[in-house]
């Protein structure tokens, strides 16, 4: 048997008594495998089963401690506390034990987020009631455990939100094991690459590693549900309690949460596979299981093809979103940490005015936050005072009842940019903002107080006509956190801009800007470098023509809420295309170029009515020329932009091309290319139903508007 000695270094312990040369010293002790049935196939995935609630020295002193029997050519993971990336591994029963040696078993190098990890339920800084919604469901599954199908929880939030943390954290309290899915492969290559590690055995693994990532996903959900965690602490019987004393976990009978965080790419690529495998674990199997999603830019795409809404109502999935952490709690948090490490250790202690920007830039990120303000101990920020342009005046307070950290004063820039250059001096996170915040940011405008500000210029009188108070946020830098392209960007705002105005004078002056914008995102050979010059104007040109948001105080006449809606310049786009397409295979023996065909020769055909012989043409024509005959209108459906909405690949991959449908379309050119060549022998019929089928659509989305607007 070889077995490393530090728990620190230890991720596999390979058992070989009877090939190994080496004696043991002590006899040999070892669980009997509940895995014998696998044999020594590899495939069994216990190399991904972290193993919770023991430390290799446990398992060593249970080794001498107790005869274990042996399997032969077994292979055993354990994760040791240390190499993972950020997640206790302790049942309760130790993290309550270890809570008075939380940090003297730290070294000074380590991470603060990690030395100072929550050990306890009220540790976490978590809104509570979201721990408590939590607690609720990992109890109310631990009560069915074995009764029903398995429960299955998404929790969504923002990196560094503490979902790992208050799984792990509530999981012990209610004495319940947690089985993690851990991906990352390369790891578990790099550690059997060691120099003890034998050929023979490096074969197997390689049979394992190329094994497809779904079935060992697949495996480890059976053998997570099948077989509980391996109870390697010695303390069969022994009773967890919970901080009320109410929840009591026997890990004779411990029921288990299986933990899955790193979900395997292939599920992305192929969503359906994965559907099939949920389905099959909910239905056969018993133990919880907990999917943790972080939200970004492109993972709410990945949420919904992962759990589409009807899988989710079959499965009875139950979805907590956690939130940023609020700035109060990780102000609270910071100071508590800093207070700790000052009686610890000689550390610089930023003063507090750096802990409170720290705060406010980590944009509820505790891992972010706790990272900063170590970085923050190690240089002197004395000098890092917030610019006097743009910082805040006053400090951060509770402001009345309502307990939010605020600005007193109010200040030239918002909260989130206010400490962007103390906090990027101390390496703060970099935020990103999802298109419809972004979008809603330069709609729902915010207009600061001048007096407040030293440098605020003053126009002429001429042009007083023009002065505005200073906007409480750059349209630039909220475009740039949207991360879309810019003609992405002023489409979404183009298409929602006209519901807040108030007046046909400022309508047509934005809509003046807007032209101006497109304009300069057509002109191809300089898109690229007048992208952000157009962005910039449709965005001002907006905020500057709404006149009911002139000062910091001017009430918003069409004040309330409205609906944000995606832009149907894509669908309207595609829907010209194909039409352009169909127009050119339509009339194929004429040569003419697209934009001639449809903006005066079919306009042309309608008003003098020749007599057309081919069935296809007459429809078409009619189709797209008389609209008086439609009996609706041909609106396209509006869609809802929802609050984590992010761009499609589809949509994306057109954004970069307005130019190409508004001067002379050359993917339309291709595009008919390619159906010229495929269908030069269909005739017109063909296109009487094509064109039919596309004059239903329009109905049938008009029916679905109806319902929208009901909704609306
Ligand atoms: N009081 C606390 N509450 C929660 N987390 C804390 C606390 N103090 C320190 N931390 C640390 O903050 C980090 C929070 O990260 P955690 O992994 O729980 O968040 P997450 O939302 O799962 O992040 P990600 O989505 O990036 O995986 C952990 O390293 C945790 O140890």
């Amino acid at each position: 048997m070889d077995c490393l000695d530090s728990d620190d270094d230890v991720q596999f312990v390979k058992i070989d008594p009877v090939k190994s040369k080496v004696k043991p010293k002590k006899s040999v002790t070892w669980v009997s495998s509940s895995f014998g049935d696998f044999g020594p196939n590899l495939s069994t995935p216990i190399s991904k089963t972290k193993i919770k609630g023991g430390s290799l020295s446990d398992l060593k002193r249970n080794q001498t401690d107790s005869n274990i029997s042996v399997p032969q050519t077994s292979v055993f993971a354990f994760t040791s506390q240390h190499e993972s990336r950020k997640r206790p591994r302790e049942s309760d029963h130790c993290i309550t034990s270890r809570l008075p040696s939380h940090s003297k078993t730290c070294s000074s190098k380590d991470l603060w987020c990690d030395k100072y990890r929550p050990l306890h339920r009220n540790d976490l800084a978590v809104h509570k009631k979201k721990v408590e919604e939590l607690c609720e469901w990992l109890a109310r599954a631990k009560s069915h455990w074995k009764k029903h199908a398995a429960p299955i929880l998404l929790l969504t939030g923002p990196p560094g939100s503490g979902k790992t943390a208050c799984v792990q954290v509530l999981c012990a309290q209610l004495g319940m094991d947690v089985q993690e899915w851990v991906t990352n492969l390369e790891q578990v290559a790099d550690q059997w690459s060691g120099e003890d590690f034998h050929r023979s055995e490096k074969s197997r693994v390689d049979v394992y590693m190329s094994q497809s990532q779904s079935s060992q996903f697949h495996n480890f959900l059976v053998r997570a549900n099948k077989y509980p965690a391996l109870e390697l602490m010695g303390s069969a019987g022994h009773v967890s309690e919970s901080d009320g004393g109410n929840v009591r976990g026997h890990s004779a009978c411990h029921s288990t949460t299986v933990l899955v965080e790193d979900m395997p790419n292939v599920f992305f690529r192929d969503p359906p596979q994965f559907h099939n495998i949920l389905r099959k674990y909910h239905y056969s199997g018993h133990s919880p299981i907990v999917f943790i999603m972080s939200d970004s830019t492109s993972s709410t795409s990945s949420v919904q093809k992962l759990f589409p809404k009807d899988l989710q109502h079959q499965l009875g999935v139950v979805s907590i979103s956690l939130n940023p952490v609020a700035p109060t709690l990780l102000l609270k948090l910071l100071n508590k940490v800093m207070s700790q490490e000052a009686r610890q250790a000689q550390v610089t202690q930023p003063n507090s005015s750096v802990i409170e920007q720290i705060a406010l830039s980590s944009n509820g990120d505790i891992r972010s936050a706790l990272n900063s303000l170590q970085f923050a101990c190690r240089m002197d920020t004395a000098d890092l005072k917030p610019p006097v342009s743009s910082a805040p005046r006053g400090r951060l307070k509770k402001s009345g009842t309502d307990s939010k950290l605020k600005y007193r004063t109010s200040g030239k820039e918002d909260v989130a940019s206010s400490g962007g250059s103390v906090a990027s001096a101390i390496g703060a996170k970099d935020t990103s903002i999802f298109l419809f915040q972004a979008v809603g940011k330069i709609l729902y405008l915010k207009r600061g107080d001048p007096s407040t500000q030293a440098d605020h210029p003053c126009l002429p009188r001429h042009l007083e006509l023009h002065d505005r108070h200073p906007l409480l946020m750059n349209p630039e830098e909220v475009a740039a956190k949207s991360h879309v392209s810019g003609d992405f960007f002023t489409t979404f705002l183009h298409e929602n801009y006209v519901e807040f105005l108030s007046s046909v004078e400022d309508l047509e002056r934005a809509s003046e800007y807007f032209s101006d914008a497109d304009y300069m995102s057509t002109l191809w050979a300089a898109r690229e470098e007048l992208q952000q010059y157009s962005v910039s104007v449709a965005t001002r040109g907006f905020i500057h023509s709404n006149s009911d948001v002139v000062r910091h105080d001017s009430t918003r006449k069409n004040h309330g809420w409205r609906p944000l809606h995606k832009s149907r310049w894509f669908a309207t786009n595609k829907q010209a295309n194909e039409n352009i397409t169909t127009a050119r295979q339509i009339f194929q023996g004429y040569h003419w170029e697209p934009e001639v065909l449809c903006s005066e020769i079919l306009p042309y055909i309608s008003l003098t009515n020749p007599t057309l012989h081919d069935t296809g043409q007459i429809s078409f024509v009619q189709e797209m020329t008389q609209f008086s005959q439609w009996k609706r209108s041909s609106r396209t459906r509006l869609v809802r932009l929802d609050e984590k909405d992010v761009a499609s690949d589809e949509e994306e991959g057109e954004a970069g091309g307005p130019t190409q449908m508004k001067t002379g379309a050359p993917v339309t050119d291709d595009k008919a290319r390619d159906g010229q060549s495929k269908e030069e022998s269909v005739e017109g019929d063909s296109f009487l139903s094509s064109s039919q089928t596309n004059v239903q659509n329009v109905e049938k989305e008009e029916e679905e508007i109806l319902i929208e607007e009901y909704d609306d």
